[in-house]
């Protein structure tokens, strides 16, 4: 029979383990995300989150293509990019393309494999959301919200996976990567975004079934899931989003897109294939988690308990948010005149 000393440092030193793994397993680890010398492709590279992601892998050393549609801005966007460059011999491209439609996502991979060779790492930022009551919204402006959320990334990772799988890479180079970006809604969606949500949610089950099939190829994917980030698009949405949105969006604090493209960078790193932005990004995550795979096993996992919990109270919480603004302003405010 063991004493009762050696019980209580048994049970000890077993509560501690998932405590201080979290803290021990970074110093093994190596980074997951080498970009130094690499070509990186970057949809909605001229603006916001996408030209953070581009800056800060142009001061880690990377080689960037950005794609967008407008001419200027991408010429503004390839003079920063290129101000963040680590050294001397890195190189930069813009390429304009409309990735919602699926001949353009190839030519404009095309074009950049013409002049620089297959890209390494495909992301796609390039997104758009025109917040509204879904009944509200005219059928064009759904339509809209799926093509360019939804659509451009489809049409930009068939194109990406297919000129990638046509030259394999050398023994001992690190792999190649496609990394989308969803949003945290695709964990919890709101009121008011509803025609931009369910394509943000498909991004990630894309994500997910690519990563299974992309095992063939030795490509890694991912998807981000930033929440608020205060770029030029979001000075946009603010202009049509209804005031119930507003409300249940407030308790995101949001990020500014430099902060949002640190903090993913930083999580793909690690190799997380499901990589957040921030601590609210981690708890919706924590709660939508299915078969995804974690990022740190333990914590994930603690976290995931505790958060299923705290939901069954924050769920009703914010529902209840949406029957008090109906209340507050007549049942029949929200009905239309036949
Ligand atoms: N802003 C936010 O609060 C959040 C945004 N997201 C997502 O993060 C990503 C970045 O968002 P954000 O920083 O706000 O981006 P912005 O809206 O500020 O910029 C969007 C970029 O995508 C490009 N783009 C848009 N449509 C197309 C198209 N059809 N073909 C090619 N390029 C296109 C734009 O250039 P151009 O118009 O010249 O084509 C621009 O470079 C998006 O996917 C967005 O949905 C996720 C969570 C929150
Ligand atoms: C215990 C946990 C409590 C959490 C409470 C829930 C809070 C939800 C906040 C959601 C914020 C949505 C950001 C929208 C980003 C986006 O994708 C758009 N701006 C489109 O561009």
């Amino acid at each position: 029979m063991p004493s009762l000393p050696q019980t209580t440092s048994a049970i000890a030193l077993t509560a501690a383990i998932p405590i201080i793994y979290p803290f021990i397993m970074p110093l093994f680890s190596s980074n997951k995300l080498p970009v130094d010398g690499r070509l990186v492709a970057i949809t909605g590279g001229s603006q916001g989150m996408g030209l953070s992601v581009a800056k800060l892998l142009a001061s880690k050393g990377a080689s960037v293509a950005i794609i967008a549609r407008n001419k200027e801005k991408l010429d503004r966007a390839v003079g920063e990019i290129r101000e963040s460059a680590l050294r001397e011999g890195q190189r930069f491209i813009a390429v304009s393309a409309d990735l919602t439609i699926a001949n353009e996502a190839r030519r404009a991979l095309e074009e950049i494999r013409a002049w620089g060779g297959v890209p390494d790492i495909v992301w796609t930022c390039a997104g758009e959301a025109f917040p509204g009551l879904f009944k509200d919204q005219d059928v064009q402006l759904l339509e809209k919200q799926v093509q360019t959320n939804y659509l451009s990334v489809l049409w930009t990772a068939h194109a990406a996976l297919n000129i990638m799988t046509q030259s394999p890479l050398p023994p001992q180079s690190p792999e190649r990567h496609l990394i989308f970006t969803s949003s945290v809604m695709a964990f919890y969606p709101l009121a008011g975004y509803n025609a931009y949500t369910p394509s943000k949610a498909a991004i990630r089950s894309l994500a997910d079934g690519l990563r299974q099939e992309c095992h063939l190829y030795n490509i890694a994917v991912h998807a981000c899931f930033p929440g608020t980030i205060y770029s030029p698009g979001f000075e946009i949405e603010q202009l049509t989003k209804p005031e119930i949105t507003k409300i249940l969006e407030g308790s995101d604090e949001g990020q500014s897109p430099d902060e949002v493209a640190k903090q993913c960078v930083k999580r793909l790193e690690k190799g997380h294939a499901l990589a957040v932005s921030s601590f609210m990004g981690e708890t919706l995550r924590a709660a939508s988690w299915g078969a995804s795979p974690r990022g740190n096993w333990v914590w994930d996992t603690i976290f995931a308990w505790i958060i299923n919990v705290v939901w069954l109270f924050m769920g009703p919480v914010m529902d209840s948010e949406v029957v008090k603004y109906r209340k507050k302003n007549g049942d029949e405010a929200f009905y239309s005149a036949p």
